[in-house]
């Protein structure tokens, strides 16, 4: 049986992971015509890449059908509940580094914190007649930050992409998304809240909980980790 890997399967995210990957020894490569989702591992014995949604790798780390997978710590932490019973962090890759924040129109001068949004957030209600629309696709983090920071009148509404438009598209009075350079922010004439950062994020390389290793399969784990460099102790 083989040690299972999973990376993404395109984009900024896949090329970084095997060149990542690659610096150490370990060649990854997406093999079989452009659409085809095959892969190989090149020096090191007994390891299969399987590529995934950088979305979903989350899911197949606590489902113990990959034992290592690589994504943002932010969907581990968004997609799982009680994320640390289910995978743990090996190390972080140096790269795929953005913010999940908190963002308001830069029209709303007097809107500066998260107290400034709690005071607008009670008021909305009352003028308009429903709660302060945020729109997000990381539910579960901007639910336990603004529950933390004691703001509770607004409504979550769902946007799996291009979320920054909403605002402008008159489906969400603020925004809860990820931003690296902030030109997509300052491209549709918002602003993050001062105190608005709810986690940073960056690619990192988790080991499943729940994946069982058999006796060939951990003498492959231990070879990689030595591989790698990274701190035996946490296996
Ligand atoms: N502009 C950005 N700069 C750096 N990292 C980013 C940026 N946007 C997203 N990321 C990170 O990349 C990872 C993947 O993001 P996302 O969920 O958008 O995947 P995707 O490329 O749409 O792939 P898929 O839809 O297949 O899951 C996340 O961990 C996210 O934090
Ligand atoms: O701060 P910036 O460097 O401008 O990057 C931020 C943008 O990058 C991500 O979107 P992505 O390109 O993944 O597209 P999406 O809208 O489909 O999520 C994120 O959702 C922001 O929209």
């Amino acid at each position: 049986m083989t040690v299972k890997l999973g990376v993404p399967s395109k984009g900024r995210l896949m090329e970084k992971t095997f060149d990542w990957f690659g610096r150490r020894g370990i060649g990854l490569r997406r093999t079989g015509s452009e659409r085809e989702y095959a892969a190989s591992v090149e020096g090191i014995d007994g390891l299969d890449l399987v590529l995934l949604s950088a979305g979903e790798i989350p899911r197949e780390l606590s489902a113990g059908r990959i034992h290592l997978g690589v994504t943002g710590n932010d969907l581990v932490q968004e997609k799982l509940a009680n994320w640390e019973q289910q995978a743990r962090v090996l190390t972080g890759l140096g790269f795929g580094e953005a913010n999940l924040i908190i963002a308001v129109p830069n029209a709303w001068v007097d809107v500066n914190t998260l107290e400034d949004l709690d005071a607008v957030s009670r008021a909305f209600r009352a003028v308009h007649g429903h709660r302060l629309r945020i729109a997000t696709k990381y539910h579960r983090l901007v639910r336990e930050f603004l529950r933390d920071q004691g703001v509770a009148d607004y409504q979550l509404v769902d946007s799996q992409g291009a979320t920054e438009g909403t605002v402008k598209n008159e489906t969400a009075e603020a925004v809860a998304d990820i931003t690296s350079t902030g030109e997509t922010l300052r491209a549709n004439h918002l602003k993050i809240l001062d105190d608005g950062l709810i986690l940073r994020s960056q690619a990192t390389l988790f080991k499943s909980r729940t994946a069982p290793l058999a006796g060939d399969e951990r003498e492959t784990m231990t070879a990689l980790i030595d591989r790698l460099e990274i701190d035996r102790e946490p296996l």
